[in-house]
């Protein structure tokens, strides 16, 4: 079990995170849904241990460390001038080339290419490429959708369905609901730095209900200006 006990994160006085609480069983993907500014990257910063936060973060009852964490950044950094079978060797032995002529196979990477040269999309692939090669308990994916062209969309939903299966705990962040709908046992909807409300699978109808009617009284205000 991976618990957030109210946590809370300010930066100078402004509070961030608010008295953020969530509970995720293994074998559990958990959406963070979020507007920009919502708190996102720091919920996920907290979880890794990057930012400093006022509660408690457990994994087993015990407080979580970085070691327990495979974690996908927003922004995906790589020594520019190396190739992507340099990159890769750095997670997979020796004596491994046929899984590693798999792995590029399956998102189209070029193994010879250099990092430097590759396009957004192709860099966040290797970069999940790297996650997944992590054996961790937890993984949190920050933005993983970000720059991923449609059927590598897929092939990330067909990834996360392999870390469930394999009883792994995961968070995935972004803006977009769908992505989230796809791959998602629950879902949840943060706002101003606490979770407004966590959809479960049945009710992801009611995520577009809520904003549509937000988004009327935005427009009704707006035009009685
Ligand atoms: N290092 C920092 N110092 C001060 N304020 C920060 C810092 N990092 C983030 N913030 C502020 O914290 C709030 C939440 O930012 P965060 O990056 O966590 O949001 P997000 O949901 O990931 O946003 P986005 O979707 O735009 O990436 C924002 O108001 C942001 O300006």
């Amino acid at each position: 079990m991976f618990r957030i006990q109210n946590i809370t994160v300010k930066y100078n006085a402004k509070e961030v995170i608010d008295n953020l609480n969530l509970e995720i069983n293994e074998g559990r993907i958990f959406g963070v849904l979020g507007s920009n500014g919502a708190g996102k990257t720091t919920l996920f910063e907290s979880i890794f241990q990057n930012t400093k936060y006022n509660g408690q973060i457990l994994l087993q009852n015990q407080p979580i460390s970085k070691r327990d964490i495979s974690y996908l950044e927003s922004e995906n950094y790589f020594y520019p001038y190396l190739s992507v079978s340099d990159i890769l060797s750095l997670f997979i032995n020796e004596n491994e080339d046929e899984k590693m002529k798999k792995l590029t196979n399956f998102f189209n990477i070029p193994t010879d290419a250099i990092v430097e040269k590759l396009s957004l999309g192709t860099k966040k692939k290797l970069a999940i490429l790297c996650n997944i090669l992590i054996d961790r308990p937890v993984y949190l994916f920050d933005e993983p959708f970000n720059g991923l062209d449609f059927d590598s969309v897929e092939k990330f939903y067909f990834i996360i369905d392999e870390l469930k299966k394999r009883n792994k705990i995961v968070l995935i962040s972004s803006h977009i609901m769908e992505t989230l709908t796809h791959c998602c046992d629950y879902i949840g909807h943060l706002q101003n730095g606490k979770f407004i409300k966590i959809y479960l699978s049945e009710e992801y109808h009611l995520i577009r209900t809520h904003l549509t009617e937000d988004i009327q009284k935005d427009w009704v205000s707006y035009t009685n200006i």
